[in-house]
């Protein structure tokens, strides 16, 4: 049996809309849309536009009204006003663009860099973003005039780099709202290097704040370049708003219409740039988490796949080839206060073969978390291994004497060779992405097979683990699937890629009770089908019974029994065993009657 797909039409309707369509929707959008298009066009075509150079005189028609050759009359230099005007919104526009375009190419990478990683780069670029907050903006853009002179285009750079802190901090904080998520972990699982996690995962949370930022901070430039070129620290030679503003004011007397016309561009300019910030925000808030359905570029997340013949380094310890994976008196820890090391996994030792289910079996904050995660390569930073070591096919992943897990060699096998059926199917699937991009971008990478292709091969892979629509499945969204589907989604994946071994933490602790059978039969079935090793994390000694061929019992940290599970399961020997065992309902007497005598529950 199979979960029905839930789909809200309301909200499918509303992914398919595209963010442009939303913000022409908006009156405040459309108005801007509408000034900016008009302002960018005539910036463009200023050359054919404009009747006269920007600096073209005529000393005999100075501070003239309006008239059929001047349409708004001229200066007190005889300059078209219409034509630098016309100019004007060319420089200023562009001098704004380049601004954002500075402190975005600053602050940008930054704040991703410093966001993901945090460390070392986070401290010093932290650092360099308070020295350049704390410095008084207006005296260094007057220190820089006076160095290199009235250039509108050198304040605007300085400008950029002294706003691009803004865009570090949005972005570093946008970053490292995502960072931890699952579907973030999901993705370092299936082998996906940082640069594609970065650009494919992080930066769509950041983009859309990008955008509104980069809105509001070229309606700043413009404003701040408008008001120190109106104090007279402008480049009197170029026609900008701002200039044309100071030669206005001076005249204001004599002629006004000369300070309204650049006055009405910068307020139009800079209230259009407010509101279209304030436009695509609504648009974005409206669509709620879905956005773009359609992508040329699809994401990745758990699912990875690899064809063709797998790298095999030299054994490095003779006689533990045969071992899929070998996991020797591994202990971890983490950093203290005190600067001691607290141990949370202590000298751990197992193996587990092609073909076999070896299930980790303890209570919670026991440490089987750890230890999958170890071999995953997918602890915390923080974490060190003590002591200890790790094979994969006779390789080490933490060889003696390594304190961290080795994620170079753990890279090529990630999504590859191993593969992670998580514990919250929902959290483990990026919710701004199809199902069906999510399987798909993988195959494509990996496989180097066609987009059409790969989509048969998801197709294939949907209906293998159960699901009644491949079709409807593959074009749905996560939120629009129950979470035993999501399960299913995600187990599809995991086995795309043909993997040695899969681990699979709790995957069934999230799923409703009638779900979790039916999950633990695909596990099983498949693995016999495909015969890979199998790690299986769980609390629970039921599943063990049920999906195990050896298990091995964790109590705070160490191993206190392992073994053949009939064996253990008939003559444990460890006192915790027995106490997990009896904690298991099946085929016992329950301590107190459900059900009373007189045939009311008690
Ligand atoms: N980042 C961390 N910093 C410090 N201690 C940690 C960290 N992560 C886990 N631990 C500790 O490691 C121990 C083992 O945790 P682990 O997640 O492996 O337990 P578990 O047996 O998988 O439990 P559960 O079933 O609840 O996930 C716990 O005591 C936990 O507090």
């Amino acid at each position: 049996m199979t979960e029905p797909v839930q789909i809200n039409a309301s909200t499918a309707t509303l992914a398919r809309t595209s963010v442009f369509k939303r913000i022409l929707k908006n009156p405040m959008g459309l108005f801007a849309i509408a000034v900016l298009s008009i302002m960018i066009l005539v910036a463009i075509f200023a050359g054919w536009i404009a009747p006269f150079g920007e600096n073209t005189a005529n000393i005999g028609k100075t501070l003239a009204g309006a008239d059929s050759v001047n349409l708004l009359g001229t200066d007190s230099a005889g300059r078209d006003t219409f034509s630098r005007l016309v100019f004007g919104a060319q420089t200023t526009l562009l001098s704004a663009l380049l601004c954002a375009a500075v402190a975005i190419s600053i602050g940008l990478p930054a704040g991703l860099i410093a966001g993901y990683y945090s460390g070392p780069f986070d401290s010093a670029a932290n650092w360099v973003v308070n020295v350049l907050m704390a410095l008084p903006g207006i005296i260094v853009l007057l220190t820089i005039r006076a160095a290199f002179g009235p250039s509108v285009w050198i304040s605007m750079i300085a400008f950029g780099i002294l706003i691009s802190p803004g865009y570090f901090r949005l972005t570093r904080t946008a970053v490292q709202s995502v960072r931890n998520e699952l579907y973030v972990d999901a993705a370092r699982v299936s082998g996906l290097s940082d640069s594609r996690i970065i650009t494919r995962h992080i930066f769509s949370v950041v983009r859309a704040p990008i955008i509104i930022q980069t809105a509001i901070v070229c309606g700043v430039a413009i404003s701040i370049q408008s008001g120190l070129e109106f104090l007279g620290l402008g480049d009197p030679t170029v026609a900008t708003w701002g200039v044309m503003l100071s030669e206005g004011f001076k005249n204001v007397y004599l002629t006004p219409t000369l300070l309204l016309w650049p006055a009405l561009a910068i307020g139009l300019a800079v209230g259009s740039l407010v509101l279209l910030g304030n436009a695509v925000r609504d648009a974005l808030e409206d669509r709620e988490k879905v956005t773009v359905s359609k992508r040329n570029d699809p994401p990745t997340v758990a699912l990875q796949m690899q064809r063709g013949p797998r790298k095999r380094t030299a054994s490095v310890e003779v006689g533990t080839e045969k071992h899929l994976v070998k996991v020797s008196h591994l202990a971890i820890g983490y950093p203290q206060a005190n600067g001691t090391l607290k141990p949370v996994v202590n000298d751990v030792s197992f193996t587990v073969d092609r073909g076999e289910v070896l299930g980790i079996v303890g209570e919670s904050g026991s440490g089987k978390s750890q230890t999958a995660f170890s071999i995953l390569g997918l602890l915390p930073p923080e974490a060190r291994i003590i002591s200890g070591s790790i094979q994969f096919d006779g390789e080490y992943t933490v060889a003696p004497g390594e304190d961290i897990v080795n994620q170079s060699r753990l890279s090529e096998l990630r999504g590859k060779r191993i593969s992670y059926i998580p514990q919250e199917p929902m959290s483990n699937l990026d919710p701004a992405y199809t199902i069906g991009s999510q399987l798909v971008a993988p195959m494509v990478k990996v496989l180097g097979i066609s987009k059409a292709e790969a989509k048969k091969r998801a197709l294939k892979l949907l209906s293998d683990v159960g699901i009644v629509d491949p079709a409807r499945t593959f074009g749905a969204y996560p939120h629009e699937v129950s979470g035993g589907m999501a399960q299913r989604v995600l187990i599809a994946g995991a086995i795309s890629c043909e993997p040695d071994l899969i681990i699979a933490d709790e995957p069934t602790t999230a799923l409703d009770v009638t779900v979790q059978a039916e999950v633990l039969d695909l596990i099983r079935d498949l693995q016999k089908r495909l015969g890979v090793g199998v790690i299986l994390v769980t609390h629970n000694f039921g599943v063990v019974a049920d999906l195990c061929d050896r298990v091995v019992v964790m109590q705070a940290g160490r191993l206190v029994e392992g073994g053949e599970v009939r064996e253990i399961l008939g003559t444990p020997q460890d006192p915790y065993t027995i106490t997990l065992l009896d904690s298991m309902l099946e085929n016992k007497t329950p301590m107190t009657m459900l059900v009373s005598q007189g045939g009311t529950k008690s």
